[in-house]
């Protein structure tokens, strides 16, 4: 874990405190303080776990989720752009895009899951037409929503990340639908003028038991 970030609502910079701050640290990306900051907001994962990373590149959040879960755990992430290898053997990654249609098949190639917690990153690429970019981005949230629902464990946590705008609500209510409390964070190294929120799910529901057959 990483010490607790301390400015706000500053102005893009490329070169901002939490750059400078992640360079200091030997993290692959500002990014990272994001989910560690989730992290220590709502303490998810427990050493042990099990947790996917989508949108993983270049791999900051990587670093923190394979801190919180150690050696007995496992982290699997993936991304549409290589990732350089982590010396941890628990840390897997490899190069697939959510979206394709063998994507759940690739998934499963490299860890059949139940995973204890899914976690989003993903953006997509901007278009600058803001309709476009929020539709784009609730896409990838949905997927994720999807993994976590079906390779999540009951009790399992969800973090992705969201454009607000649009459909925003109607992903919080399927959100909840599926997990028994929602929280919104906007972390503190997020950028000034981004758009961008984590919904965090936290305790996945158990599927619904199958009503029974009438004789
Ligand atoms: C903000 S970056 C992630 C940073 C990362 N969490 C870190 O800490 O290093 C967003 C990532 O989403 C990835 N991405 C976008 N669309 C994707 C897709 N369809 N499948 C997988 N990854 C995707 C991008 O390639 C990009 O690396």
């Amino acid at each position: 874990m990483v010490g607790t970030p301390s400015v706000m609502g500053k102005p893009y910079r490329p070169k901002d405190h939490y750059f400078k701050k992640a360079k200091q640290e030997g993290l692959r990306a500002r990014s990272a303080f994001k989910v560690d900051e989730i992290l220590k907001r709502y303490p998810f994962l427990k050493k042990g776990a099990t947790v996917l990373d989508l949108g993983a590149a270049p791999g900051g959040f990587l670093q923190i989720l394979a801190d919180a879960v150690g050696p007995s755990g496992r982290v699997i992430g993936v991304d549409i752009v290589a990732i350089r290898p982590f010396s941890q053997p628990y840390v897997k990654t490899a190069v697939l895009d959510v979206l394709a249609d063998d994507f759940d098949a690739k998934l499963s190639e490299l860890y059949d899951g139940p995973y204890d917690a899914v976690i989003s990153d993903m953006a997509p690429k901007t278009s600058g037409i803001r309709t476009t970019d929020e539709a784009r981005s609730l896409r990838l949230a949905r997927k994720a929503l999807e993994l976590a629902v079906t390779r999540g464990r009951p009790g399992a946590a969800f973090v992705a990340k969201l454009f607000m705008g649009g459909e925003f609500e109607e992903f919080r209510e399927e959100v909840r639908a599926s997990f028994e409390e929602v929280k919104l964070v906007r972390p503190e190294a997020t950028r000034g003028a981004s758009m961008e929120v984590y919904v965090v799910g936290l305790r996945r529901k158990a599927p619904a038991a199958p009503a029974p057959v009438a004789p």
